[in-house]
């Protein structure tokens, strides 16, 4: 984007306004009409749930992603029905979600059908949040888990040099008496986004996040961006998640490792080419009692014990905050959209 003068002036914009906004930018650096509705959708869905480091803020990542050629804008997903409980897609080179939109349909009704069934895409891009992947099954009663391998930043426990990405891990499971229980976490200390941000801000990041090009613990986000990398969060244990994400997410799919691929030659580009896994568990099929009614009992348990914030009820009074007045986002920022939808 190019540089305009800050002014901190916010604006709002609705939902609906802002998919078209994002769907016009997509669309013009060469995302198929398919492919622009899912990003952008996606995209506003971040933005409106405050999930900051995944909204509009990639928005420019996205943009000089598609002009590098790096990625495929308008890549038709190969969906295979290889199995009985076993989806396969090819994203021929193009992003995660366009290729889960094509073979949701499939992957549900072999759920409903089988009680549980595995969604492997390789050759795909996920530069995006991952609760949106997995959210709308919840909301149809099922329950999902899913897991993306990411850039390599993360230095594994133990280890002197990065080789895993952040893998995040997300989960959702209905619930009777509210919306889904949802997480979305990087395994990594803190997600590489909002190390972005925080470098963009003139922020320091929280002690134990990362280290600079010296391997030395450091809270300076540039340090960490500029030849350092970013830590698991809780030692061995992310680290040891963050390897199941490597595994479960590549080696699993035939995509490839966080380590295994090379932008280089993609000046501009910032999405990496890795792969995604998705579990989705029909619970009516399995738990012989109301699933979504023990989970409202083991939250009512957690609320009783005390807990005042589940994961998800930030997202939820920001999403509806956003309902009431609007997604709040910074007036330069929104003109710069305007102007990348213009071309
Ligand atoms: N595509 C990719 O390759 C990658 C994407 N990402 C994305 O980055 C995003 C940010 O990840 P990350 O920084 O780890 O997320 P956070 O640490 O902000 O949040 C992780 C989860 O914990 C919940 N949570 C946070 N604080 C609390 C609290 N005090 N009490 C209870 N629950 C809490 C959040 O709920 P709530 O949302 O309601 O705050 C969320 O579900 C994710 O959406 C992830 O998918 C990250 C890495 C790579
Ligand atoms: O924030 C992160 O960490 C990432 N987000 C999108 C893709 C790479 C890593």
């Amino acid at each position: 984007m190019s540089a305009t003068p800050t002014t901190a002036v916010t604006t709002s914009i609705g939902f609906t306004e802002l998919v078209t906004l994002l769907k016009d930018i997509f669309s013009r650096h060469g995302a198929s009409p398919e492919v622009a509705r899912v990003l952008a959708d996606n995209c506003a869905r971040a933005e409106r749930d405050g999930a900051h480091s995944h909204g509009v803020f990639r928005i420019p990542g996205y943009v000089s992603t598609l002009d590098s050629g790096w990625v495929n804008g308008q890549a038709v997903p190969v969906v295979e029905d290889v199995a009985s409980g076993f989806v396969r897609v090819d994203a021929a080179n193009g992003f995660a979600q366009p290729a889960l939109a094509a073979a949701r349909p499939l992957l549900v009704a072999k759920a409903r059908s089988a009680g549980i069934a595995v969604l492997a895409i390789r050759n795909s891009h996920h530069f995006a949040a991952l609760w949106p992947d997995v959210e709308p099954f919840a909301e149809e009663g099922l329950v999902a888990l899913s897991v993306v391998n990411s850039m390599t930043c993360v230095v594994p426990h133990g280890a002197d040099r990065p080789l895993f990405g952040t893998n995040p891990i997300a989960f959702a499971a209905p619930r009777a008496d509210g919306p889904p229980i949802v997480f979305d976490l990087a395994t990594s200390a803190i997600a590489h986004g909002d190390v972005q941000i925080a470098a963009r801000q003139g922020e320091r990041v929280p002690p134990g996040t990362g280290v600079d090009s010296l391997g030395q613990p450091t809270q300076d986000p540039k340090a960490i961006l500029e030849g350092g990398a970013l830590l698991p969060f809780g030692g061995h244990k992310g680290s040891a998640l963050s390897m199941m994400v490597e595994l479960l997410a590549a080696a699993l799919t035939g995509g490839n490792f966080s380590f295994e691929f090379d932008w280089s030659n993609h000046p501009g580009a910032k999405t990496p080419w890795t792969g995604q896994l998705l579990i989705v568990i029909d619970p009516s099929k399995t738990a012989g009692q109301d699933f979504a009614q023990r989970s409202q009992e083991l939250v009512r348990q957690m609320h009783a014990a005390g807990l005042r914030r589940l994961p998800g009820d930030r997202r939820h009074r920001t999403r509806a905050n956003a309902e009431r007045e609007g997604i709040r986002l910074d007036g330069d920022e929104l003109a710069r959209l305007r102007e990348l939808a213009r071309g």
